[in-house]
């Protein structure tokens, strides 16, 4: 057939744009193309999108895709720590400071170590004679500046705080290879109930993915070490019997943060069961105090009295005002010791369980709740300024109106008693705040007020 037959009878009339007695060569492809009608290149193309859909499909769900994609993920990660970790002198350091001075003193892995709660119970071991290395990868969930100020704190008192995340396992073998710790102290999580809404999942990250790859390089660990972490009193979510016992249920959290403690609860329990860990879950009520975290109604309250800016007090329905059973650092760090000195090894070795371990919860709160406005009247009156109180609807964020422990079964089995009421202790931070951040109006983020260093 003639190229112009063709051109007659399927190629679309556009003549100017198709030039078909250029040349043979030219003739020729123009004459194949002639021969698809729109109806093939119609098919040619939606067959050729269909394959690169299956293509793509099968490129991502390959497991050798994920393996690499994960390895070049943890050779990212090792190779942003290695600027931090790893060779003879950082290793001499580890062993300085995992080293116990009293006799059969632990050697204790505080994760979480330059933040609130582990820098007290790090500096606490540490003064008692035992072994402590710190872990902490110094997100900037709150102003880095008082992490490195608690880590200045640290390294003097010589608790050396290694920088990394959980999540690295490279990093938690190395530290398990170069120490024979025999406890960890996992204080190490994405704290904070409202800010869940924000950020979903860093609370996935570090309170469920980064707990188990703890509970991995503990249970690889021979001999593996006894396990005490912090949950969280917001695990009793909506619940309204008071005071709140370990019995109570804990299935209807309110936030993100309480439903992935929760689930921190139930995957303890599984590495018990399944490798022999030693496990205690200790769920604290809103601690408080000294060297405390930013992102906390005390301490960014203290800041707006004293900045003279008004503070938004949270009402629950029915104009109720909402409570927290508000509980001093230092009973909480007694009570950390409590669960560490009763602790039984775990039972497991190579991976492998050799018998039951013990797996506990405990309660550790104050026993009085104290409601929003009372807690802001005794800021009132320790700063001596008068408080521009706003109040308003508590915002559906995940808080819960109000948290009371029942502390019976810790006052048994941990010998913990809670002695600080939140005046004395809000005395003692106030006293605090004022020396780091100079009183006044200074900025609570500011760099240059975060590097002054003070004792705890
Ligand atoms: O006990 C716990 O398990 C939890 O305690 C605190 O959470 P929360 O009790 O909500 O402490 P704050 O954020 O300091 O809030 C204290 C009270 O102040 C109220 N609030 C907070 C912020 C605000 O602007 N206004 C206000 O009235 C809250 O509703 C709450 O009743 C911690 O932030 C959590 O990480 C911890 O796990």
């Amino acid at each position: 057939m003639p190229p112009s037959a063709v051109h007659d009878c399927s190629f679309p009339s556009t003549p100017g744009k198709v030039k078909m007695e250029r040349s043979n060569y030219f003739g020729r492809v123009a004459s194949r193309w002639q021969s698809f009608g729109p109806g093939k290149i119609v098919f040619w193309c939606v067959a050729l999108l269909a394959l690169l859909v299956v293509a793509v499909f099968f490129y991502a769900t390959s497991p050798g895709v994920h393996n690499s994609f994960e390895q070049s993920l943890s050779l990212r990660e090792a190779k942003n720590d290695v600027v931090s970790w790893g060779g003879s002198v950082w290793e001499k350091h580890v062993r300085h400071s995992a080293h116990a001075k009293r006799e059969n003193g632990l050697v204790v892995l505080v994760t979480g170590a330059a933040g609130f709660v582990g820098t007290h119970v790090s500096l606490a071991l540490k003064k008692r004679g035992d072994g402590v290395i710190g872990l902490d990868n110094f997100n900037s969930y709150y102003d880095p500046f008082l992490k490195r100020a608690r880590q200045g704190l640290l390294e003097k008192q010589g608790v050396f705080v290694v920088e990394g995340d959980i999540n690295n396992i490279a990093l938690l073998r190395k530290l398990f290879d170069v120490i024979t710790f025999t406890h960890v102290m996992h204080l190490a999580a994405q704290a904070g109930v409202r800010y869940a809404m924000e950020n979903p999942g860093s609370y996935v990250h570090s309170n469920i993915a980064g707990f188990v790859n703890l509970l991995e390089a503990c249970k690889e660990a021979s001999p593996q070490p006894a396990i005490v972490w912090a949950s969280s009193s917001s695990v009793y979510g909506l619940n309204s019997k008071v005071p709140f016992s370990e019995i109570d249920r804990t299935d209807q959290p309110a936030s993100l943060y309480a439903a992935t403690k929760k689930a921190g609860e139930e995957i303890a329990h599984t590495y018990n069961h399944i490798y022999g860990l030693s496990i205690t879950g200790l769920r604290f009520f809103t601690v408080y105090g000294p060297w405390g975290r930013p992102d906390m109604a005390y301490f960014f309250f203290t800041k707006a009295i004293l900045q003279g800016k008004p503070v938004n007090i949270y009402q629950g329905p029915n104009q109720v005002d909402l409570a927290r059973d508000f509980t001093y650092i230092d009973d909480i760090v007694k009570g950390c010791f409590g669960a560490l000195d009763t602790a039984t090894p775990s039972t497991g070795t190579g991976g492998k369980k050799r018998g039951p371990a013990q797996l506990r919860v405990y309660n550790l709160g104050n026993t009085s709740p104290v409601t929003v406005p009372t807690l802001v009247a005794i800021l009132e009156k320790h700063l001596k300024v008068k408080a521009k109180r706003n109040v308003v609807r508590m915002p559906r964020n995940g808080d819960v109106p109000f948290t009371h422990a029942n502390v019976t079964l810790a006052r048994v089995e941990l010998g913990y008693n809670p002695t600080t009421d939140l005046q004395t202790g809000l005395k003692k931070f106030v006293k605090w705040y004022q020396l780091y951040y100079g009183g006044g109006s200074s900025s609570s983020s500011s760099s240059s007020s975060s590097k002054r260093r003070l004792r705890p």
